[in-house]
Parts: C-alpha cells; sequence; structure tokens
C-alpha cells in the first residue's frame, strides 16, 4: 500500500507532488492517479491517516475532532483584536488526511450562481463549472435532477437520520416569515427560502471525506502503485531551479507525531518533482509556503529572512472568512429529537457505535435558510447599510445576507447544559465586508505567524449590523417553535436589568394551543443593541471558512494564480485549494473546495495529454 508516515527509501522523484492532503489536494491526486497509472504521484500531508478513525467516519461525532489534544485540526492563533474585545481568535482548519472534509460538520453547502460568475475568470463560470459540481457527486436528495452528479464518489444523502420535529416546526416557522419551502436549497439560484438540508454523508450514514472517496480505494485496490501519500509530514518550501522552475519540494516529519522531539537539526529532507508540484494547503497553509520558498511581498519576504524570488504581493493578503454566531435555547424536544445524548456524553461515543446509534450519520443540520432583510429592515440599518445593500446586493437577487440553521443538539461545553434537549440557532454572514492577512514572521515551519482575521474592522461596522440582525432575527424564529422554551442565558447576550428582551424560562411555548395568540417581536432599546454588539465582539467566531490568500486574479490586481491555477512569476507551480478563490461565496465551502479539486485535476489532466474520463466514477 502506498500509505507511509516515512519517505520509503528509494523513492526521490515523482512527476507530481501535492502539498496537502484535504479536501482539493485528495482530488486531484485520486483523479489523476486513476486516470494515468504511469503517471507517478506523492502527496505529503500534515497530519494522519484519517481511515476509518470512528471520529471522522460518524459525522455526529464532529466535534471531537476539533479537540486539541486528538491532533486532527491545525489550530491557526491569530494575533489579538481590538475590536474583537482584545481577543485572539483561533481559526481551525483540516488537519488529517481529508482535511477539512474529514473534520467538518458535514452540511452540503453549494454557492449562489451570481457568486463563481462574480469571480470574472474564463473557464470559472457558474455554467462551466458545472460539470465539476456535478461530477463529484452522487446525489440522493430532491430537487432537479439536472443541476446534480448521479455518479460521483461523494455521496450526498441525510445520512439515514432527521429530526422531523425540528424540520417541520422550522419550515412551519419560516412560512410565518413569508419564507417558502424550496424544493432544492442548493439549486444555485434559490434563495430568501428554506429547504431540506443535506449532508456529505452517504445514505448508510458515513461520512464522504475526500479521502475516504478519492484516496483510500485506490489505495487498497492493489492496481495504483503510482500513487503515493506520505502522511505526518509538512512541506516547508517549494525548490525551483535556475530557471525558476518548480522542481521539488522540502518537507519535515510533523514533531506533533514524533516520539522524540525535538527533531534534530538536519530533519529537513527533499524530494524532486519532474512535472509539476501543487500547493493544496489550504488557505492559511498555503501562502506559508509560497513566502518561504520566496514568492510574496518583499516586506513580508525581508522582515522574515527569506530571500525574494517574486514579488507577488497578493500573497497571504485579503484573507476572509464568513462570521459565525451560535446561540443556545432550551426545549421541549425528546431525546430522540436532538443529538444532546450523545455530544453532552449521556451516551458514550464508544456505546452510540456499538449499538449502531440511529444518530450516527447525523449532522445536526436539517435545515438550511437563504435570507435577506425587508427593504424597511436595511433601511433601519442606517444609510451606510442602504449605500452597501444597494452596490452589493439589490441587483443580485440569489444573494443571501445571513444562512441559518437550527441545529437539533448542543455542541457548546456540556457544563453550561441543563438536563433537556437543547437546540442552536446558527448563523453567518455571506459576504463580509472585512479582510485580514496571514503572512509568515520567519523562514522556518515552526515559526510564529502574523495572522490577522480582520473581523469586523470594516467602515461603518457593516458586519457588525448583519450579526446583530441575524441575532434577533433567528431568536425571534426559535421563539416561535413550539419546542422553544427560552434561552440558555449564558450563550446570550447580557441584557441591562429590566431589559424587556431579556433571557427567559418557559414551560410552555409562546402561543396558545389553539395558536390564537400571535408572538409578538421582542422590543430591544438602545441599551439593548449595545449589550448585542457587545456579545458579538466578544463571541463571533471563524466560519472555518478561510479562503482567499492567493486569489486566482490579474497580477496588477494582487492575484497569485492564473486561471490555470499558476503561479505568476514561475513555472510547473500551482495552487489548488480555498487559497484561490478572488471572491467569497455564499456558502459554506467544503464544497467549492471540492470542485476547485476537480477542476484543479482537469487543467493538470490537460496540460500532461491525460483523458479523464467524463463521467463521475474514480476508476
Ligand atoms: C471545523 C470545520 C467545520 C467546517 N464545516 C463545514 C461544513 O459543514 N460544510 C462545508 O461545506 N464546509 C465546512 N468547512 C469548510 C471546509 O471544510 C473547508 O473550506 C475545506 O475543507 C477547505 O479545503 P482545502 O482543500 O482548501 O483545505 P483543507 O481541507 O484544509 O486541506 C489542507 C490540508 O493541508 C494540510 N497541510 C497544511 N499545511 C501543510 C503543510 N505545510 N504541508 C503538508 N500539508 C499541510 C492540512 O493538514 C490539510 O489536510 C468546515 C471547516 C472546518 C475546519
Amino acid at each position: 500500500m502506498g500509505l507511509y508516515n516515512h519517505l520509503p527509501e528509494g523513492l526521490n522523484e515523482v512527476d507530481i507532488i501535492i502539498a496537502g492532503g484535504g479536501s482539493a489536494g485528495c482530488i486531484v491526486a485520486g483523479r489523476l492517479a486513476a486516470a494515468d497509472p504511469k503517471l507517478s504521484i506523492l502527496l505529503i500531508e500534515r497530519g494522519a491517516d484519517n481511515k476509518n478513525v470512528p471520529s471522522i467516519i460518524h459525522p455526529v461525532l464532529f466535534s471531537q475532532n476539533w479537540v486539541p489534544a486528538n491532533n486532527r485540526a491545525i489550530f491557526y492563533p491569530a494575533n489579538k483584536a481590538v475590536q474583537l474585545a482584545d481577543r485572539a481568535p483561533m481559526v481551525v482548519s483540516g488537519g488529517t488526511l481529508g482535511g477539512g472534509s474529514s473534520i467538518n460538520v458535514g452540511v452540503y453547502a453549494r454557492a449562489q450562481r451570481s457568486d463563481y460568475d462574480s469571480w470574472e475568470t474564463p473557464g470559472w463560470s457558474t455554467e462551466e463549472l458545472l460539470p465539476y459540481l456535478k461530477k463529484l457527486e452522487t446525489y440522493h436528495g430532491t430537487g432537479d435532477a439536472k443541476v446534480h452528479g448521479y455518479d460521483g464518489p461523494v455521496h450526498v444523502s441525510d445520512g439515514g437520520f432527521r429530526s422531523k420535529t425540528v424540520e417541520d416546526e422550522a419550515l412551519r416557522v419560516a412560512k410565518v416569515f413569508g419564507y417558502p419551502e424550496v424544493a432544492d436549497i442548493q439549486d444555485f439560484d434559490s434563495n430568501n427560502a428554506f429547504g431540506r438540508w443535506f449532508r456529505t454523508v452517504s445514505p448508510q450514514g458515513r461520512r464522504q471525506d475526500s479521502a475516504h472517496t478519492f484516496l483510500h480505494p485506490l489505495l487498497e485496490d492493489g492496481e495504483h502503485p503510482n500513487l503515493h501519500v506520505l502522511v505526518e509530514h509538512q512541506v516547508s518550501r517549494v525548490l525551483f531551479d535556475d530557471e525558476k522552475r518548480a522542481c521539488g519540494v522540502e518537507f519535515i516529519a510533523n514533531p506533533l507525531f514524533q516520539t522524540i522531539t525535538p527533531l534534530p537539526e538536519d530533519s529537513k529532507q527533499t524530494i524532486r518533482a519532474r512535472k509539476l508540484v501543487v500547493v493544496s494547503s489550504g488557505a492559511c497553509g498555503s501562502p506559508s509556503i509560497l513566502e518561504r520558498s520566496g514568492l510574496g511581498d518583499p516586506a513580508v519576504l525581508e522582515r522574515a529572512r527569506v530571500p525574494l524570488l517574486v514579488d507577488l504581493p497578493g500573497v497571504g493578503n485579503e484573507y476572509e472568512d464568513h462570521n459565525l454566531t451560535v446561540t443556545p435555547y432550551k426545549s421541549s424536544l425528546k431525546p430522540d429529537e436532538t443529538a444532546d445524548s450523545i455530544l453532552l456524553g449521556r451516551i458514550t461515543a464508544e456505546d452510540a457505535i456499538s449499538m449502531n446509534h440511529p444518530m450516527l450519520g447525523w449532522n445536526m443540520a436539517d435545515i438550511l435558510g437563504k435570507i435577506r432583510p425587508t427593504d424597511a429592515a436595511v433601511a433601519a440599518l442606517g444609510p451606510e447599510f442602504q449605500a452597501a445593500w444597494d452596490r452589493d446586493y439589490r441587483d443580485k437577487p440569489d444573494r443571501p445576507l445571513i444562512l441559518t440553521c437550527m441545529f437539533g443538539g448542543y455542541f457548546g461545553n456540556p457544563a453550561f447544559a441543563g438536563q433537556g434537549q437543547h437546540v442552536c440557532a446558527a448563523s453567518f454572514t455571506a459576504y463580509p465586508s472585512s479582510r485580514g492577512h496571514i503572512h509568515i514572521t520567519g523562514p522556518d515551519v515552526g515559526d510564529k505567524l502574523d495572522f490577522d482575521v480582520g473581523f469586523l474592522t470594516d467602515e461603518h461596522d457593516l458586519d457588525l449590523k448583519k450579526l446583530v440582525w441575524a441575532y434577533k432575527h433567528s431568536r425571534e424564529m426559535v421563539r416561535r417553535t413550539a419546542f422553544y422554551r427560552g434561552e440558555m442565558a449564558a450563550g446570550h447576550p447580557r441584557f441591562p436589568d429590566g431589559s424587556r428582551a431579556a433571557c427567559v424560562e418557559l414551560d410552555a411555548p409562546l402561543f396558545a394551543s389553539d395558536r390564537s395568540c400571535e408572538v409578538r417581536d421582542l422590543e430591544y432599546s438602545a441599551e439593548d443593541d449595545a449589550a448585542i454588539e457587545k456579545f458579538m465582539r466578544e463571541n463571533m467566531e471563524t466560519t472555518w471558512h478561510s479562503l482567499g490568500t492567493l486569489k486566482m486574479a490579474p497580477r496588477e490586481n494582487m492575484g497569485v494564480v492564473d486561471k490555470d491555477l499558476n503561479v505568476y512569476g514561475v513555472e510547473r507551480l500551482k495552487v489548488v485549494d480555498m487559497s484561490i478563490p478572488p471572491k467569497n461565496v455564499g456558502a459554506n465551502t467544503n464544497n467549492t473546495a471540492m470542485m476547485i479539486g476537480e477542476r484543479g485535476a482537469s487543467i493538470i489532466a490537460r496540460e500532461l495529454g491525460i483523458c479523464l474520463p467524463s463521467t463521475g466514477a474514480l476508476k
């Protein structure tokens, strides 16, 4: 089998090296290795193998992978930020084979049509990308068959479990707010609507990460000796020949997986690539590899003591994410309607697995809403917000302001949870205005990063206003459900004494059983609004959707790669991951990352004269 945790003797040169085995990288490796058995490929992944790891294959256990001690995530520490109440945010990213697709929440989310079109790059419009988006999936959901694929490696289904009470009630309340239920909320166009949500989970309840779907089948079939996967090693930099052609990489064992640390000084290794190096270490990982290789802003490289090879000021700049707020509620739901029994440890993960618990394939996200404020609500957010709305949203009816979901369970700290069942309202802003950066400060892999997430730094606080609106709106929606029993106060703003918006505890819904009494909106005073703003500064988080740090754009516009993902100023070097989107997408980002993997593989195949099959099947 071609999966190793140290490089086998004699493997000194391959055709293609892929630095990073995440959502996109595994797809590039799998597609190319399957298409041409003569093409030798080495994928180097910083984390460990993910094959059959229980917390990875059973989606309901996703948050176990975010525990630092489990070494399946990378924690990128960001700089302290005054606008975030002096917090130093931590951005979590995939850190095992399969990358984010192995540890994420598993929601299946596709971009909106105008998102890819806004990239304004030949070959990357939604219409042109549709074949790749279809090719990667086998869709078991509802909606128009024309926009989905039915023979790809990644199964999309409900994983065999839905909390019917939560989803039916969420859809009923959505209608009260005027949001229709659509058959397919992931059809690229649906907006201001709610729909039943599917997952990157097979109908049998198994996670569909890019390693289990694109790599392991080839590593195990005995027919692909051309595919090599080196885990637990990190690429430090790309090596170039005198003509600035990428010709290999330098890499080092990841100390997290070594029994003896620190590693000796001379533990750096190199391997040569005859044809191509592909950097695919994610939006937080890939910029550092380029900078350590001498590609980037001259001032950044000088500070980091790295000799400049190519002046590329876009490297590591304009970092973007989505901004997330999650607020918990008490409910009258029953134990078989939320995942609290497993999430809060009332049933151990081992017992859940041994009894083949029906919720193992669940991610608690059954309903998604893509929503926009009414004209009146936009106006109420002030003249600057109105101007931004008129510029960015008014003429793009497919653009949501917020994506929102009611999670059937509480995935916060169990110490704060009560005995009963909970739901969480999770909302994130689709197109934040703020930007940050991520740069190296020294030449070595272990050197600290200068990472500024930039959250809530935009002029006029537009991003903050979106979060405040999302909080109030999602709270009104939860208040109107039949299962609402009040807020978990510890997870909500601290409203001033006597506030009419204070958190409550209830033993019945807010409406009578015959619904004869209407639920009235809460009224928020200026002090209440200040409390919500403070809460957001203290609590808003990454949605784990880092992107845009090596943009596909003209070089003069801070672009780093061209339309074929070639890094400007050098040859035989491509970037294929979530670093390349030049503009944000109004969706969770795994599907976009996988699409970039598919599109990247097809570009490389075309350039190397390899014929990829037109169907989705891997082999
Ligand atoms: C906690 C979490 C929850 C999420 N939930 C969802 C969700 O439910 N739905 C959704 O659509 N999206 C979700 N996302 C986002 C989505 O998973 C990511 O956008 C996507 O995985 C990014 O893909 P990528 O290929 O760009 O990078 P990644 O998948 O992050 O892959 C990069 C890989 O490179 C490796 N690496 C890093 N540095 C090096 C190095 N120097 N050398 C070698 N290897 C290196 C990493 O270990 C990683 O495996 C979530 C992400 C996270 C982290």
